[in-house]
């Protein structure tokens, strides 16, 4: 029987400052998050990031945690739950780090008799330290633990049309009525040598500008640079947005390391000094709501607009459990599920 595994990032058990390190300790010495030697990684997560980051993060936390628990696991749980009402196989949900394990969500699936398990990884455009991370870890436990399961990988989505559709509908509806003078499409950053790594044309990747932005060329299948800036022009496209009245940034950094560019929150702060007074931003590398939108954007990222001049700061909710984005999902699952029923009628 086939069954569905949708995968998000994961959230801390709790707002404690120690459920908060156990969770950044796992994410953070993942070796495709922080891609150094494993003495090196030790020396800088367990040395220096986890001695005061936790506190700090936890902080973050406290101030979007919902009664429920994590907004982003919950918005995750509500889409799966759409999805199950909506597809015949069962749809399990797991996180690559924190307590909802891959190995949790794969035994879940197996105790209902699934032994071709297609994985989701909730996230449009791949990284190497997100959509990356998940496929080898699903295939280090299928081998360990899981040998009679067979897996199929479902690639990153952000060009594919009925994501497209969904994604400009929804921007769509929150600009409908609304005066603005700038849209940013913000996207979680990663460190620049991680698009160099994930590069599949022998290093012609240069980040000067002529690789990444180059439209419709498989090389760019694992290239998050690129995808990011489609996904941008897609929808911007879809809507109409005129030249100028957009543009795609990158937040979240961490470290001393050169990260994606334009930086968020240096081109919030630009603009307003510049003076843009009203500023929508769109976080479409994030499909559920979650600390990086709901408190990094929605709320530093306001304040330090009005404290440059800014005006009116809207941010646009992600997709979370939109109908639409669940019948676009469950569409995918079931045009799956029918690929062996129709093989074997042929
Ligand atoms: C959307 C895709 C994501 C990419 C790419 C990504 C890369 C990446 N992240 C870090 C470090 C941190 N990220 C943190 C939170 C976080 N990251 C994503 C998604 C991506 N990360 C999400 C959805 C979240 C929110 C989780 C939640 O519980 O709401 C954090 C933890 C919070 C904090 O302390 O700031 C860290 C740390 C790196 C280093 C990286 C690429 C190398
Ligand atoms: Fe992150
Ligand atoms: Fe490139």
């Amino acid at each position: 029987m086939k069954g569905v595994l949708l995968v998000n990032l994961g959230s801390p058990d709790s707002t404690k400052p120690k459920d908060v390190k156990k969770y950044l300790d796992e994410f953070l010495m993942d070796p495709r998050v922080i891609d150094v030697p494993r003495w090196a990684r030790i020396l800088l997560v367990r040395g220096i990031i986890l001695n005061t980051r936790p506190k700090q993060s936890a902080k973050a936390y406290q101030k979007i945690w919902w009664e429920e628990g994590s907004p982003l696991i919950v918005l995750s749980e509500r889409l799966k739950n759409k999805v199950q009402d909506n597809v015949t196989i069962p749809v399990a949900l797991a996180m690559r780090y924190g307590s909802m394990t891959l190995k949790k969500g794969i035994q879940e699936l197996v105790d209902q008799g699934v032994t071709e398990i297609k994985t989701i990884p909730l996230y449009p455009q791949f990284a190497m330290a997100t959509t990356e991370t998940i496929d080898v870890k699903v295939d280090e436990l299928v081998t360990e633990f899981f040998p009679q399961v067979t897996i199929t990988r479902t690639p990153a989505f952000y060009n594919k049309p009925g994501y497209v559709e969904v994604l400009s509908k929804s921007i769509g509806e929150s600009l409908k009525g609304l005066d603005y003078d700038h849209i940013l499409f913000s996207y979680h950053g990663v460190p620049e040598r991680h698009i160099r790594k994930s590069d599949i044309t022998n290093g012609n990747c240069k980040m000067n500008g002529k690789c990444c932005f180059k439209m419709g060329s498989p090389q760019h299948e694992f290239c998050y640079r690129h995808q990011c800036e489609i996904t941008t022009v897609n929808v911007a496209k879809k809507l109409g947005l005129e030249r100028g009245t957009y543009s795609t940034t990158f937040q979240s950094r961490l470290g001393f390391d050169p990260w994606l560019q334009p930086y968020t929150d240096r081109t919030i702060e630009r603009m307003g000094k510049a003076g843009t007074k009203k500023l929508v931003v769109v976080t479409p590398a994030f499909v559920s709501d979650c600390l990086e939108t709901l408190e990094e954007i929605a709320m530093e990222g306001q304040e330090i607009f009005h404290e440059v001049g800014g005006e009116e700061f809207t941010t646009i909710p992600c997709l979370n459990d939109r109908d639409d984005f669940a019948e676009l999902l469950s569409k995918w699952i079931d045009e799956w599920r029918i690929v062996d029923i129709k093989t074997a009628i042929a």
